[in-house]
């Protein structure tokens, strides 16, 4: 259904009026003015915890944002999308992640087919293979057990096993290290082949495609040096493939019994939880792996049921959507104060800027407002001693979401509450910030001369009333780190619903693509260079030039 644009709906003016007075409201005085706001602005889900009071928001706020997502549409859209209708209309296709982490018991049908059953026909086959590697019962050419799995892809089909394994690193099989290459720079692959044995390697070859350039330049970089040290016949016991693909991973000359398949409604950057997870599910477990789909299975429920008001998907895009339209916040921080997060942030960039960062409609015509915000981040305490300078102190307002477990993985004293105590108290800091006149006082308490103290009451002033999201789990578990990535997935989608765009196509990763397969036979002279611009010219002169070199 075609939608109007977002500034032509009721719901909209009404937060525009709104946020007149609110985007001037203060974080200080909303607390001090009602007790119960924690309360109040907090949810639990699935296992998590997101307290959002830490906005510029009040209950009435959010009633209005509430009334926006309704009148948009969020909720028959989900159902549509949890339904297995083609909701991807620029590539025809079903959005059916959610169909991966759906127990066996239950039965989905898109175009005749029971996509539920195929799922666990295919989850049985990893369990499978993922079981006989583990035990040892899987042997490399030379007899010995695998001891290194080298996953090979790039976008979706590294992100997200790579973010997994490294986050569930407590829950892994101690013979097994896990290797990711990604990028096609040699100097990715030749870190990796120089620590690996070729007899006790496996290559898991993760495409969605099975024809991306990068993943498949790798790839045969990984057989030829495999087959400098084996034979032809080897192969079958060290390189499986995971694609929709099955031609091309024949054409590979990857032994078919070796492909675990998935299929096209799964988007790459949702792809974590079919057989791209792979590589997870070897390093953890295929018991382990299951709780991390059941996780992800009771954000779902949750996202499918909750009513609007009590929704954690949806409560966290329409803050979201509220910093970026009308406090005018372009860029969103992740913090996660978990060591094993550390690429979580970059597993939400892919998530939330290839799916939402677009410009214009399902129906073609500009986006009114502004979309996407940029998503970055590191792990604290880390990032406190590196960029949060300028989070405090600099000109922008950039929200941030601070992701924590209550309890560690490790039991290493003294730790814990070193990191959590970080954690609350930077929330606490964006809030609060520190006035003119309380940086005075503290400076006088310390004996400072009168006109030393006003030279530095405006270096030592935080503006506060920087807005935050606090999320909260036990420890960092499978299941909970299975809800907190459906989390994101499904705030992401609703804000694509907000902004009515595709968030399941990416068409903008297409043009450089092709540009740099034209430059490339340029550079290795396969055919004569282009009429580029100058710079462009320039900088293939001078790459042929050190060739020559
Ligand atoms: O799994 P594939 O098909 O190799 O694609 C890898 C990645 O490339 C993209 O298509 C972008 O180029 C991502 O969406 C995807 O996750």
């Amino acid at each position: 259904m075609r939608q109007p644009a977002i500034t032509a709906t009721a719901s909209f003016h009404a937060l525009e009026s709104h946020a007149v007075d609110a985007k001037h409201w203060q974080l200080r005085q909303l607390f001090a003015a009602d007790p119960q706001r924690f309360p109040k602005l907090t949810v639990d889900a699935a296992g998590l915890f997101l307290d959002y009071s830490k906005n510029r928001i009040d209950a009435n706020t959010v009633g209005l944002l509430l009334d926006l997502a309704r009148e948009r549409g969020v909720e028959a859209q989900r159902d549509a999308m949890f339904a297995g209708e083609k909701i991807n209309l620029t590539e025809h296709r079903a959005v059916l992640h959610t169909a991966l982490r759906m127990p066996r018991d239950k039965a989905l049908r898109v175009d005749g087919q029971d996509v539920v059953a195929d799922v666990h026909a295919v989850l049985e086959r990893m369990r499978d293979f993922t079981d006989r590697v583990r035990s040892g019962a899987w042997l490399g050419h030379s007899g010995k057990p695998i001891t290194d799995v080298v996953n090979i892809g790039i976008g979706g089909s590294d992100l997200g096993p790579k973010m997994a394994c490294l986050a569930l690193r407590s829950y892994a099989h101690p013979r097994l290290k896990m290797h990711f290459v990604s990028n096609v720079d040699g100097h990715d692959m030749d870190a990796v082949l120089d620590q690996v044995d070729p007899a006790t390697t496996l290559f898991i070859v993760a495409s969605k495609t099975f024809v991306t350039a990068e993943t498949m330049l790798n790839a045969r970089t990984a057989r030829s040096w495999f087959l400098r040290h084996a034979k032809a016949d080897d192969l079958a016991r060290h390189f499986v493939a995971v694609s929709t693909n099955t031609e091309e991973i024949k054409a590979f000359g990857i032994d078919p019994a070796n492909m675990f398949p998935f299929w096209d409604w799964v988007g790459g950057r949702y792809s974590v939880w079919s057989s791209i997870g792979l590589a997870v599910a070897l390093s953890i477990g295929f018991g382990y792996f299951t709780d991390f789909l059941a996780g992800a299975h009771a954000m779902d429920q949750h996202f499918l049921e909750a009513p609007l008001e009590e929704n954690m998907p949806v409560l966290l895009a329409m803050v979201g959507f509220w910093n970026r339209q009308f406090l005018g916040c372009s860029s969103l921080s992740i913090a996660p104060y978990h060591q094993d997060l550390s690429r979580f942030p970059a597993y939400l960039q892919q998530l939330d800027m290839e799916s939402n960062g677009k410009r214009v409609t399902k129906g073609g015509a500009p986006v009114d407002v502004p979309t996407c915000p940029v998503v970055w981040g590191e792990c604290g305490t880390n990032a406190q001693h590196a960029y949060f300078q300028l989070l405090h102190q600099g000109s922008d307002v950039t929200p941030i979401d601070f992701i924590a477990a209550l309890r560690p993985t490790h039991d290493l004293p003294g730790h814990h509450d070193a990191l959590l105590a970080n954690c609350f108290a930077q929330s606490e800091a964006f809030m609060t910030g520190k006035t003119g006149d309380e940086v005075r006082a503290d400076l006088q308490a310390q004996g400072l001369a009168a006109a030393e103290i006003e030279a530095l009451v405006p270096h030592k002033t935080f503006p506060g009333n920087r807005p935050s999201n606090t999320i909260l789990m036990d420890q960092l578990s499978p299941p909970l780190l299975g809800a907190l990535i459906a989390l994101y997935e499904h705030k992401t989608f609703v804000q694509g619903v907000l902004w009515d765009v595709n968030s399941f196509d990416q068409w903008g990763v297409e043009l450089g693509k092709v540009l740099a397969k034209n430059i490339h036979q340029e550079l290795t002279g396969e055919i004569a260079p282009a009429r580029h611009d100058s710079s462009t010219n320039g900088l293939i002169i001078m790459a042929k030039a050190a060739q020559h070199l």
